[in-house]
């Protein structure tokens, strides 16, 4: 994993192959880029690679043969696990304190940007509160939170709309707009195809490993030999 100080926002992959075991490689041939400002879409079958491609990008794979490339002088990334992560003795607020002074951020602009996102997704009155008791789409929250919380140049996000309520997803829906606007390249994983296919820029569809297809809507219904008015879940049966 590499920085480089020219492009922020900017997110280089180009994965030859990775797995959990040297012997069988669960990924080949892995490569896409996120440019800034940009909502790229990773999809795919139950098993296809998903993940495995973004514990790659994370650097969490021992058996990886290839380069990722985080542009942008800080090379600062937020990634938005699915499963929350959370210590049983911090409340709300300590999660948030903690994560900020992680990545440096001071006191004042910390208080300002945790309140107002604790805010924006109602969690205000929780706050001295221990995530470890909350609901799993409060706990879902949470993980959000922490990752808008930062401004990165580069999200990854795996998973958001499970368990999260319709009034939350569109609040995260417009965070990640907002974002795209400042200029963040964000990949994100999703089962959800009918949203996926209203907000991403493109689209990689992933299945056993490998990439199917990629490029925007038009572009993937090519290559899945679809017609003009094929939805993006037609365009995945067809491919996989
Ligand atoms: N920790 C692991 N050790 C060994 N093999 C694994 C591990 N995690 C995943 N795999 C294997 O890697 C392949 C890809 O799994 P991965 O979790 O990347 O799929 P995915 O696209 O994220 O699927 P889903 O949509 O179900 O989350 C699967 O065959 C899976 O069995």
């Amino acid at each position: 994993m590499s920085t480089n100080t020219e492009e922020s926002g900017r997110l280089n992959v180009a994965i030859r192959q990775a797995g959990y075991d040297a012997q069988a490689p669960v990924i080949r041939d892995v490569a896409f880029e996120v440019r800034a400002g940009e909502l790229v879409g990773l999809i795919g079958p139950n098993g296809a690679g998903k993940s495995t491609t973004i514990k790659s990008i994370l650097g969490l794979l021992k058996h990886l043969e290839g380069e990722v490339v985080f542009g942008g002088a800080s090379g600062r990334y937020a990634y938005v696990p699915e499963q929350p992560v959370m210590y049983e003795a911090f409340t709300l607020w300590e999660h948030l304190r903690l994560a900020a002074s992680a990545f440096g951020i001071d006191e004042q602009t910390f208080a300002s940007r945790a309140d107002r996102l604790l805010g924006t997704f109602r969690l205000t009155n929780v706050k001295h509160e221990l995530p470890v008791t909350f609901s799993k789409g409060m706990q879902q929250k949470l993980m959000l939170i922490i990752g808008f919380m930062l401004e990165p140049d580069i999200y990854i996000v795996d998973e958001p709309f499970i368990g999260l309520d319709p009034r939350a997803t569109k609040d995260l829906l417009d965070l990640l707009d907002m974002e795209r606007q400042r200029g963040a390249g964000i990949l994100m994983s999703t089962h959800v195809l009918d949203t996926a296919e209203r907000i991403c820029d493109r689209f990689i569809l992933l299945d056993q490993g490998s990439v199917m297809a990629e490029g925007t809507l038009p572009r993937v219904r090519e290559q899945a030999g679809c017609p003009a008015d094929a939805t993006l879940f037609d365009c995945f049966y067809a491919l996989t």
